[in-house]
């Protein structure tokens, strides 16, 4: 599909003008404003009111500087970010990332992601993202504490549990939450649950951590359940070995599923007898090592230096690692193994060409804002638990994570079959996700 709505175009060349040299972030709204083209179109309120003009310029921004002393007792100096970019539905929600590509397009690219992603879980949320390009690889629990406490030391003027909730995304887990915390209860002198995949010993959520790779794999079973099949017998391809790739790859061996691929940014390990996560977290989680460490503990399994899985025969592909790391040659090359299902657990991690290609060759295919909510409808849930000062089972979190991602499914369906796009779920989510943040700001006037 193209751009052809007049208004919706306008709307995109001013997004290209204000915001040039930020890549990531025009491609997250061209194919938003795509989607929404025949919602616009029925919905005339919506030009009148500008809100399609609203909804892709965030409500505020900032950058700052993160300077912090390394091991050697050299100071280092590092960019911060935070983009409130909606709170029509909530206040802001989304999370922290700590990677050197962190930059301002990145950043609004995920914070404008995060609206429609929040807005699909039901919860009240609204979108919002932050981070740093400070690189975590290589850095002591030291150099960490003491970045994460001068990066909270600007940011926590600007959040707060009514206002804007962070938590973690690529390169902030467990560890970097504490720190953070910490250091908004000492500057702030206040116990509230302003952030989210807290410790459990003050204030986090059970099931926060497998949530996003879980809710990834809840989202996969209807996908697979509505086409008439389910995970049992399945071959599984899998990006990444931090926490959403992980979690996917345990819920999936769980339903049935063989994962024979996972990755990180140097290359991809294939393991025919299926990956054995066990080995997996004690070189990420442990050991902070990298992925071809795999192939050297376990017999049969094979590492492939400077290469993705995509290569792989699978049944189904779950890109769990990072923006745009599966292009139109990787989707071919998928289709061509007999891929015939994907569902993104990265955010925005398949190119526009790859999306069409997977498209156009009848790939049921589950974009990013709905497979990937889990993770923050979870952070719904541990808010929700810290309002009440009560907290719930494992069992009772993930079951209302697994209603939950049903329920995202089925919205999905609904709005694409509403506007005459059966079955397309980029389509679905993208109109599910955006109605109820039109409809709270079209009532809370212009704002
Ligand atoms: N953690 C969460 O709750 C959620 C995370 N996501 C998304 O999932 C993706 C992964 O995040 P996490 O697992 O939390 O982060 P993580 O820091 O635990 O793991 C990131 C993984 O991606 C790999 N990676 C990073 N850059 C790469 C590159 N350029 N090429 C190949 N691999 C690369 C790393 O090696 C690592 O395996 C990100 O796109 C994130 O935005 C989405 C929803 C929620
Ligand atoms: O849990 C959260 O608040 C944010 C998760 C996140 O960053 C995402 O959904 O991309």
């Amino acid at each position: 599909m193209a751009l052809t709505n007049s208004y919706l175009q306008g709307v995109y060349e001013t997004v290209q003008k204000r915001n040039p040299n930020e890549p990531e972030f025009q491609q997250a709204v061209y194919e938003v404003l795509e989607s929404l083209q025949p919602v616009v179109e029925a919905r005339p309120e919506l030009e009148k009111n500008g809100i399609m003009e609203r909804i892709v310029e965030p409500e505020r921004m900032f950058m700052f500087r993160v300077p912090w002393v390394d091991d050697q007792g050299k100071v280092q100096v590092n960019r911060g970010f935070r983009v409130q970019f909606n709170s029509a539905i909530g206040p802001y929600k989304g999370g922290l990332r700590l990677h050197p590509s962190v930059n301002a397009s990145v950043i609004k690219f995920l914070g404008f992601e995060q609206c429609f992603k929040n807005s699909l879980t039901t919860l009240p949320m609204g979108g919002g993202k932050g981070g740093s390009d400070f690189d975590p690889k290589g850095k002591s629990d030291a150099e960490i504490m003491r970045f994460c406490q001068s990066f909270m030391t600007e940011l926590c003027k600007h959040i707060g549990q009514f206002t804007d909730v962070p938590a973690g995304d690529i390169g902030v887990g467990g560890r970097e939450i504490g720190f953070l915390f910490g250091q908004y209860k000492r500057l702030r002198n206040e116990y509230t649950g302003v952030l989210t995949g807290k410790g459990l010993s003050y204030g986090g959520s059970l099931a926060r951590t497998e949530a996003t790779g879980y809710g990834l794999c809840y989202y996969m079973k209807e996908m697979l359940a509505y086409k008439g099949t389910s995970f049992e017998g399945k071959t599984v391809a899998i990006s990444g070995s931090g926490n959403v790739a992980i979690y996917a790859c345990q819920k999936a061996t769980q339903l049935g599923a063989k994962v024979v691929t996972m990755s990180d940014s140097n290359g991809f390990i294939y393991d025919p007898n299926g990956i054995n996560l066990d080995v997996v977290k004690d070189i990420k989680e442990v050991k902070r090592g990298r992925i071809k460490e795999y192939a050297e503990r376990v017999p049969g399994s094979v590492y492939t230096e400077g290469q993705r899985p995509w290569g792989t025969k699978c049944d189904i592909a779950l890109p769990c690692a990072t923006q745009n790391e599966l292009n139109e040659e990787n989707a071919k090359a998928l289709i061509a193994n007999g891929c015939k299902f994907v569902a993104e657990g990265a955010n925005m991690p398949s190119t526009p060409e790859a999306v069409a290609a997977f498209q156009a060759a009848g790939v049921f295919f589950g974009p990013a804002k709905a497979a990937n909510a889990g993770g923050v409808a979870t952070s719904g849930l541990e808010m929700s638990q810290n309002s009440l000062r009560l907290s719930w089972t494992f069992e009772e979190v993930d079951q209302r994570l697994h209603d939950i991602m049903v329920n995202i499914f089925h919205t999905c369906i609904t709005a694409a079959e509403k506007y005459g796009h059966k079955d397309n779920l980029v389509m679905g989510a993208n109109i599910g996700g955006f109605e109820k943040i039109a409809d709270a700001m079209l009532a809370q006037g212009v704002c």
